[in-house]
């Protein structure tokens, strides 16, 4: 590790440590199972919440074990997937009975899209156009090319800023992510929603970078149908299930593409008729993942006592400070960052491009600072209000200024980024 003297430390140090002592979320921390590391990948895998063990071990030695499939009814596992939707829905500005939780994020992408083309081609006017956000998340183009395909339509890839203005009257339906994922750029959801419903058509919002991070509010912004992951902000863990929203005005004529026997009126009726249910059950498919389900209802726990302006608030804090940390530390010209500076349009993470960032992100990780890499050239950090800190983010700046100022572990020479120096 270099012994260079990081020029500011002292001063941001004890900075980073008021901060500290006025965070009202501080002591969330300690609902984490977090070791001397500072997490900064919880943008892709959330920290373990330290009651979920405990809760899955009864989930699994009583529930299973001894009530075995008594427990569908009496240990509330058949209405799981709206139980805990209801809980992810207050952390998204629903109201209970929209949010239905189960399957990947991949998977409720094709039921919203479909859904939402076949609700936009019901209305009678000829819409055969689905816009994805040209930037996506891979599985989001891949899944919208698909629809795309089985509903008779085209797919128009185009920037997500500009989806207002791109919406037209033969779209159907727009798929726009809130936050992008290598950017952590935040887009506009009332004002894209509002351009998008001008011209008649649909929006499916995927929000795996924003929930749990800041304030969606879907039903305050008319959002017709939205997906996201429970394993970033709301801490599920691997592979939890993810969650879809209709909104209660289009759930009458939500058609499920998938309508699997659990979303049926009478499941047990074992009809061979499809009759769907109403509400938000239209939304599930098959038998829940009740183990990975009941494990992501006791990491909700955490929520209890949080306002989600709290976390926006400090969210904001952390990145502001990052992004200072970072430019008092590291030397002009070293990173880049891309990600937004005005906070209207800075989700919950900071993304900075640097020269040998793959080798740059191991090294930082060997010396306990965790964050990730993404092609091709992207050094990745997430924050998590609820269990990161300021002194953690002062750390992590001064530890990527020390891991440039050495060179790449692997003895690549760094070469300097494109102007546009973080700070
Ligand atoms: C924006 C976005 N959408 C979708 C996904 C994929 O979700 P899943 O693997 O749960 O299908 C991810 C991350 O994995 C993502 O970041
Ligand atoms: N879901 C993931 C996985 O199963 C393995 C590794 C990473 C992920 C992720 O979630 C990646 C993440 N969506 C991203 O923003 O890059």
């Amino acid at each position: 590790m270099s012994d260079t003297t990081i020029s500011g430390a002292p001063a941001l140090t004890d900075e980073a440590a008021r901060l500290d002592a006025a965070d009202e979320l501080r002591a969330k921390r300690d609902a984490f199972a977090l070791d001397d590391a500072v997490y900064l990948d919880g943008n892709s895998l959330g920290a373990l919440p330290r009651g979920v063990p405990a809760r899955l071990a009864d989930v699994i030695t009583r529930e299973w074990g001894s009530l075995r499939i008594r427990s569908w009814e009496e240990s509330g596992w058949w209405t799981a997937p709206e139980r805990i939707g209801d809980r992810v829905g207050h952390l998204v500005g629903a109201a209970p009975g929209q949010v239905v939780v189960g399957d990947s994020t991949s998977v409720n992408v094709f039921k919203a899209v479909v859904g939402a083309v076949r609700i936009a081609q019901a209305r009678g006017a000829h819409r055969d156009q689905i816009l994805v956000d040209e930037a996506t998340f891979p599985t989001d183009g891949y899944i919208a090319e698909s629809a795309a395909r089985m509903t008779g339509c085209t797919l128009r890839p185009v920037a997500a800023a500009d989806v207002p203005t791109a919406v037209g009257p033969r779209t159907a339906v727009a798929l726009v992510n809130h936050a992008d994922y290598r950017t952590g750029r935040l887009h506009d959801l009332p004002g894209t929603t509002a351009a998008v419903h001008a011209a008649g058509a649909l929006v499916v919002w995927d929000l795996c970078h924003s929930a749990g991070a800041l304030p969606v509010g879907l039903d305050a912004h008319g959002v017709d149908l939205a997906v996201g992951c429970t394993y970033k902000y709301l801490n599920g863990g691997p592979g939890s299930p993810a969650y879809l929203y209709v909104a209660h005005e289009h759930q009458p004529r939500f058609d499920s593409p998938l309508p699997g026997w659990n979303s049926h009126a009478d499941p047990f009726g074992m009809e061979p008729a499809y009759a769907p249910a109403d509400g938000a059950v239209r939304g599930r498919v098959g038998t829940p993942d009740i183990l990975s389900m009941l494990a992501l209802e006791a990491a909700l726990e955490v929520w209890d006592d949080v306002a989600i302006e709290a976390v926006r608030a400090k969210s904001l804090a952390l990145t502001d400070f990052f992004l200072r940390c970072v430019g008092t530390y590291v030397p002009a010209g070293r990173v880049a960052s891309i990600t937004p500076v005005e906070h209207e349009r800075r989700g919950s993470q900071v993304a900075l491009r640097c020269a040998d960032a793959g080798a740059v992100m191991a090294e930082l990780v060997r010396r306990g600072v965790v964050g990730d890499f993404r092609n091709p050239d992207v050094l990745r950090f997430g924050f998590t209000p609820l269990y990161t800190g300021f002194a953690d983010v002062e750390r992590a700046a001064r530890v990527l200024a020390e891991v440039l100022a050495d060179g790449p572990a692997d003895g690549r020479a760094g070469e300097p980024s494109e102007s546009g120096v973080a700070g």
